[in-house]
């Protein structure tokens, strides 16, 4: 057997164009939506996001704005960009690419970000708002794989899902997606300290892996027709190594590759999510 793949890439194109007319019907109305972006330091893997990023924004009629610091600014340095941003009227949404350098707190400067502007939704307020149930922008990670899923019919309501990865921008707030009534999974959050991760990985409908460990799920891990996304990003001899093996595709029923699978939803649901914060904002010129 040979997994359907969850074209990631192909899906995203399709967002970008359902995205495009809402995004006129704003700018008709003088609200064109701006996606800002804040770039601390030079890593070359952080610059290709953002500038997918922009370029993502160009195709469908979102404004870009810019903001670059070098890899020695200071967190006061940062906190002066985000700052501007909170308090510029074209820019409706933006984001500071993480990981940012060791001496700024990531923590601070996501708390000093405007919430309604927070295109993330890693703001500690949206974070909480998901933990409530309360709308507000939903993390573009999490919210990516639930489309992915959604688009190619894998069903989740009653589906056990292992999700192997605690981190903020995709483990933690996944489990608390898929765990809401609307998606109604069940979820086991594993991680690099799990005892006997196959054991869990191999009970699962879906499995989420976003470890950060190269090749960390095997096809023995996997229970045939399983649907596995592969969400880890590593380099190895400088090219990007997922946490998925490469003979799971013989087992799985669905496999999210990496790339291709679930990094171009990241940039879609970032787009939606600026388009999303625009419509709020513009609510009473709108109706
Ligand atoms: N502020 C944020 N920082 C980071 C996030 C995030 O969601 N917000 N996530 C990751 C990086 N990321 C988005 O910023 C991201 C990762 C991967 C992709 C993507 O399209 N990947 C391609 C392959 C790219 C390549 O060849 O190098 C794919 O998977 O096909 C987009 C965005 C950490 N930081």
């Amino acid at each position: 057997m040979t997994a359907t793949r969850l074209d990631g890439k192909a899906t995203a194109a399709a967002i970008r164009t359902e995205l495009t007319d809402r995004v006129s019907a704003l700018a008709d109305a003088g609200r064109r939506p701006g996606l800002g972006t804040l770039l601390v330091g030079d890593d070359p893997g952080s610059r290709w996001y953002v500038d997918a990023k922009h370029s993502d924004c160009a195709q469908v009629g979102i404004a870009s704005i810019q903001r670059e610091l070098p890899a020695d600014a200071t967190q006061a340095d940062v906190l002066a960009v985000v700052a501007d941003l909170n308090a510029d009227p074209a820019c409706t949404g933006y984001i500071v690419q993480l990981p940012l350098p060791r001496q700024v707190s990531e923590a601070a400067v996501l708390e000093a970000m405007d919430p309604d502007k927070d295109a993330d939704g890693l703001h500690p307020t949206n974070l909480g708002r998901l933990v409530l149930g309360v709308p507000g922008p939903l993390p573009c990670t999490p919210l990516g794989i639930v489309e992915l899923l959604r688009r190619y019919d894998v069903p989740l309501a009653g589906a056990e899902v292992v999700v192997v990865g605690r981190g903020v921008t995709v483990g933690r707030p996944l489990g608390l997606l898929l765990t809401r009534r609307s998606e109604n999974a069940t979820v086991t959050l594993c991680h690099t300290g799990t005892r006997d991760l196959a054991a869990h990985t191999r009970t699962a409908d879906v499995v989420v892996a976003a470890a950060g460990v190269p090749g960390l799920v095997t096809a023995e891990m996997v229970k045939p027709g399983a649907a596995v996304l592969d969400v880890g990003v590593s380099r190895v001899d400088g090219k990007i190594a997922g946490d998925v093996a490469g003979d799971v595709v013989e087992v799985a029923g669905h496999v999210a590759p990496n790339p291709g699978g679930v990094g171009p939803m990241t940039r879609a649901m970032l787009l939606s999510n600026v388009v999303t914060l625009a419509e709020r904002a513009a609510r009473p010129v709108l109706a």
